[in-house]
This record gives structure tokens, C-alpha cells and sequence, in this order.
């Protein structure tokens, strides 16, 4: 399969969030089908969806990968099990969760996989990172990265959201 550019989002809210991120990278980076490009900078964000829980450390990605979309989720969800997520509360609280974002310029609607993310245009902890890295992005519906942020931040919704510095 020809190399893809993809955008992922890594989110921990439990115990050593930034090391868990930090263990998800070198998992990434150490696939023979993966090669990471880029991270943005941690942001703290406020939980979305579920309110009773802590805050969440969150980061974007861009990786190249040979693996088809369905071999990257699988790959995905390795390493949450490796990293050791439970599955308790829908958007509940989770030591890393891995999403895939955006694969080239693909859109895909299967039970298992949806693409784009069907929910990354509602979460500021998405949009924020992804426009740190990737601001002139087309995504598939023709629009910028900068622009679906844009509109986000214009509405007031999506969650609160902090750069972390150091
Ligand atoms: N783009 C995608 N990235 C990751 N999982 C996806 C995607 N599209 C569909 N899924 C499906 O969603 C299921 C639930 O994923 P998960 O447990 O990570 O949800 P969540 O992180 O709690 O919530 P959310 O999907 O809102 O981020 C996965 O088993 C997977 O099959
Ligand atoms: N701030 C924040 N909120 C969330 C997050 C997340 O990563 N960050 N993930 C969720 C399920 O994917 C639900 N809510």
C-alpha cells in the first residue's frame, strides 16, 4: 500500500499522563509500517462528553504509514492494551486512548472505523493541536484545519484548553 499521511490524537487522563503519551510515541515510532513526523505540544484539556473526570494531557501526531486504515486501528488499540487501557465509562476516564483522525485525503464509514474522526470538528483538544502542526491542511470536505478551528472557537464550545509550556 502507497504511504499515507496521517493525523492521529493521543489522549491520557489517569496517572502519569505525560509518560504515557511520552510510551504511546515510542510505540508508534518503533513500527516497522510507521514512521512518526511530528507532535505538537501537550495542551491540558477539560474532559468533554463525560464532565465527572480529571483534565486530559492531549497531542496530535502526524505519521507516514504503509499499514491499510484497519491495520492502523488494530496497531492502535495493541498499544492501549499494551499501555494497559480498561474499557469501564464511555469517554470515561483512560490511561491513553488513540484515535485516528484523519487518513490522507480517505473518507470511510465502516462499523469498526470512521474517518474522518466523527466527532474531531466538535473537540477543541483536536482542533488546537492539529492546527499547531498542520494549520493549511485540506481535509475532505475542502476546508482548512485553520478554518474548521476558526469556527469552533467562534460557536464558544468544544472545551477548554491550555498550551502546557516545558
Ligand atoms: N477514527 C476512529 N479512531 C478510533 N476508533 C474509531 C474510529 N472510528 C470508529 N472507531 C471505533 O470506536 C470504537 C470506540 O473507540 P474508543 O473506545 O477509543 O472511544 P472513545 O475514545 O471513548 O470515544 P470517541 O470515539 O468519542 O473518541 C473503537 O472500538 C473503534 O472501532
Ligand atoms: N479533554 C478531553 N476530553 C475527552 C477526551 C480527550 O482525549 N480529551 N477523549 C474522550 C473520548 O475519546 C472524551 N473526552
Amino acid at each position: 500500500m502507497a504511504e499515507r499521511r496521517v493525523f492521529l490524537s493521543l489522549g491520557s487522563n489517569l496517572g502519569n499522563r505525560s509518560a504515557y503519551l511520552e510510551a504511546a510515541c515510542r510505540e508508534l515510532a518503533a513500527h516497522p509500517k510507521i514512521r512518526l513526523l511530528r507532535r505538537s505540544s501537550l495542551y491540558e484539556t477539560e474532559p468533554v462528553g463525560y464532565r465527572d473526570q480529571g483534565w486530559f494531557l492531549n497531542q496530535v501526531v502526524e505519521v507516514a504509514t504503509t499499514l491499510a486504515p484497519l491495520e492502523l486501528l488494530h496497531v492502535l488499540q495493541g498499544i492501549e492494551n499494551r499501555l494497559g487501557r480498561k474499557r469501564l465509562i464511555r469517554w470515561g476516564p483512560r490511561v491513553i486512548d488513540l484515535d485516528v483522525l484523519l487518513f490522507g485525503d480517505l473518507v470511510l464509514k465502516t462499523p469498526e472505523l470512521i474517518i474522518p474522526h466523527p466527532r474531531m470538528y466538535e473537540r477543541s483538544f483536536v482542533l488546537v493541536p492539529l492546527q499547531e502542526i498542520a494549520p493549511d491542511l485540506i481535509h475532505p470536505d475542502g476546508r482548512t484545519t485553520r478554518e474548521h478551528a476558526e469556527e469552533l472557537q467562534e460557536k464558544g464550545e468544544g472545551g477548554e484548553i491550555r498550551l502546557c509550556r516545558g
